[in-house]
């Protein structure tokens, strides 16, 4: 079951069904900090066990004026009950009747207060109550001194509901944000914790439902955060059952990329795979992998629809744009190439990524009205955060100030299948929106992308149903098996031992 994930406005109306149906909004807050409690005290002995806190352990909740200074508020008191070292820091009172209530008992258990940055005492643990989802603006003034020090501290960080600053639909950052080793989400997952500067900030995401889901509740996206299982393939099956890949690109200088499409759609899974590169790379991809069958790309002129046409003849799916260039020979093949792109029937299924995005982005298509008549339904386009802002006419801070909004805006634009890739990747196909939660940073290195669409055309040419973001997963939890031994130094084509594990 993949994880439901929902944006501020989703959980903010549940809530309010909720309390519309009786349910007390006090109580929630309760039961919100009643559940965070054991994390905490987990927290705490595992430091004791790895003997990073060996005295009485000492707890600092930094609290805000909203609801989520009245979790901490309550949080505090819990802890002080439960015989911690507990103080507040408060930046200001609390202004709802529920978070008043909530600091009120705490004042009843004796919880010490704080109202000076500089009297803090040290702290083991360090809880963040300051914003939840009610952010609405730049943190600035004594939020952001007061994240400041947090941030200084030293110590264990743990945010709840979500890190402070960090916006809940977006993971943009509204100025500065709470760096925290764990994010305490309480009722549903916040899209900001898994998307734009999220993971950076939010550390390990635990989430608390709380409360049963009603019927109205709308989700937003699902979290991947397990290695998809692919169907057993068919005893019978020959080369031929299992699709034949067309790799087109490497321009003079650019043929590694290519290559490594292609061996990537074969350790992926492809029947059979056809490079369609410069002549100059031949010799390269042949000794790397003689199971390649390549193609020689003829000279400029001859780069036609008929070639085109010719060479796509039984094949299951083209993958087009590894080293593909920008200049007139790469557009001259892009631009031969559309026709049987923008038909479904010629060729099934289209991974267009790296320079084929560019040459989309400069607005040479054949078809204008294949996007709006929805015949772009077989392509899957794998943009990152740059070439997506080419795509859109905007910048790349615009996209990753707001990924949700910049893939929905492709998919409007474009038609197809979309994937926004970078930390949290996004993927938007005919399951909707989803979240990679597997991956790592060792993965941010030149060739993964294209490992990526070779990966994605050898999968689609055997499974074309197979939901894009199942594709982004496989591809990130091969990444996830070779970071086990370390981030640092993973090369793309290393992917090419671990692609057969997670495919099988
Ligand atoms: N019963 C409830 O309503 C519950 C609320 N919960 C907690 O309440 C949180 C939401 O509470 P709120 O809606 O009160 O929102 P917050 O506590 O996140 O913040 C609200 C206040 O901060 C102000 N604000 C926003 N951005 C600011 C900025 N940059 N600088 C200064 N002030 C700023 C807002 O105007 C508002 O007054 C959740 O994230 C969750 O932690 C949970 O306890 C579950 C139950």
């Amino acid at each position: 079951m993949r994880p439901e994930v929902f944006n501020r406005e989703q959980v903010q109306a549940w809530e309010q069904r909720w309390f519309a149906a009786g349910n007390s909004s006090y109580g929630l807050m309760q039961q919100a900090a009643w559940q965070m409690m054991p994390h905490i005290v987990q927290s705490i002995d595992s430091l004791k066990q790895d003997q990073v806190v060996q005295h009485q352990t000492s707890i600092g909740v930094y609290c805000g004026a909203g609801n989520n200074g009245g979790d901490g508020w309550l949080l505090a008191a819990y802890l002080k009950r439960a015989g911690y070292g507990i103080w507040v820091y408060e930046v200001e009172p609390p202004i709802t009747d529920i978070a008043k209530q909530a600091k009120a008992y705490a004042v009843a258990q004796q919880v010490r207060i704080f109202y000076a940055l500089s009297q803090l005492p040290l702290a083991d643990i360090h809880i963040d109550a300051l914003f939840g989802i009610g952010l609405n603006r730049k943190v600035s003034g004594a939020y952001q001194l007061a994240i400041e020090q947090f941030n200084q501290g030293s110590g264990y960080k743990v945010a709840l509901d979500i890190p402070s600053g960090l916006d809940a639909n977006s993971g943009a950052v509204l100025g500065i944000t709470c760096d925290v080793d764990l994010s305490l989400s309480v009722l549903g997952l916040k899209v900001g914790l898994l998307t734009g500067q999220g993971p950076a900030y939010a550390g390990k995401v635990i989430n608390l439902p709380l409360i049963p889901p009603d019927d109205q509740l709308q989700v937003l996206a699902r979290l991947d955060q397990q290695v998809p299982q692919l169907p057993k393939r068919r005893k019978t099956g020959h080369k031929g059952t299992y699709g034949h890949v067309l790799i087109i690109g490497g321009d003079e200088n650019m043929g590694g990329a290519a290559i490594m499409a292609a061996e990537a759609a074969l350790a992926g899974g492809a029947g059979k795979v056809t490079l369609l590169t410069h002549e100059k790379h031949h010799n390269a991809a042949l000794s790397r992998c003689p199971n390649v069958m390549t193609l020689a790309m003829p000279a400029q002129a001859q780069i036609t629809a008929e070639f085109a046409a010719q060479v796509s003849q039984s094949i299951d799916c083209i993958v087009i744009g590894m080293g593909l260039g920008r200049h007139n020979w790469g557009k001259a093949i892009w631009q031969a190439f559309l026709p049987v792109l923008e038909q479904a029937e010629a060729v099934q299924r289209v991974v267009i990524d790296a320079d084929a995005l560019w040459h989309l982005s400069a607005g040479h298509l054949a078809d204008e009205q294949a996007i709006k008549t929805g015949l772009h339904q077989h392509w899957y386009c794998t943009p990152h955060s740059g070439e997506a802002a080419r795509l859109l006419g905007t910048t790349v801070h615009t996209v990753e100030q707001d990924r949700i909004a910049a893939i929905y805006a492709l998919k409007e634009k474009f038609d197809g299948n979309w994937l926004l890739k970078g930390a949290g990747s996004l993927s938007l196909d005919g399951q909707g929106l989803s979240i990679c939660g597997l991956g790592n940073p060792g993965m941010a290195t030149a060739g993964m992308g294209d490992i990526l669409g070779g990966m994605a055309g050898g999968l689609l040419a055997q499974l074309p149903d197979l939901p894009l973001h199942e594709i982004v997963a496989l591809h990130a939890a091969a990444g996830d098996i070779l970071a086990k031994q370390g981030e640092r130094g993973l090369q793309a084509t290393d992917m090419l031992q671990v692609i057969r594990q997670v495919v099988n």
